[in-house]
């Protein structure tokens, strides 16, 4: 299983761009990765986001339906917020953050599975408005 946190605050969802491998270098994910044994999802979630972002986040519901990865894998997304509003997550992993609002979403270049969840990001991202 892997996590994604769609991590949003005033409106706009954090979004980060891989730097690796060269095949999705450049392309836009959601803060997460693999949940690892003996974790619950939400745990997980917690775990990548101090290692790839140096925040804290509280764990909501889940966002859009699971989709499926490459062999035995599915990627599956939960809503976030910053423990701490003011934090300013760092790409300590990444090439880059963006905060992306409702109107540039369908603008970034996404992995290919998270192009499937931007309906229920959009709908996400215009709830909280
Ligand atoms: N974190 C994250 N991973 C995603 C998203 N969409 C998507 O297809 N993935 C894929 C990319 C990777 O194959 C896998 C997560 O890989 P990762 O690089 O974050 O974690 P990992 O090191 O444990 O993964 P791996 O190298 O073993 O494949 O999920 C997303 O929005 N967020």
């Amino acid at each position: 299983m892997i996590v994604g946190a769609a991590i949003v605050r005033g409106g706009a969802l954090l979004a980060q761009q891989r730097a690796y491998p060269p095949e999705v270098a450049g392309r836009w994910e959601l803060p997460g990765g693999r949940v690892e044994p003996g974790e619950t999802e939400p745990e997980a979630l917690r775990r990548e986001c101090v290692e790839e972002l140096g925040v804290e986040i509280t764990v909501g519901d889940r966002v859009g339906n699971d989709v499926p990865l490459r062999s035995n894998l599915v990627l599956r997304v939960y809503a976030a917020r910053l423990v701490d509003p003011k934090a300013r997550p760092k790409a300590l992993e990444h090439k880059g953050l963006r905060w992306v609002t409702a109107s540039a979403l369908d603008g970034l270049r996404w992995l290919p599975a998270d192009l499937e969840l931007l309906p229920a990001l959009h709908e996400l991202l215009e709830g909280v408005n």
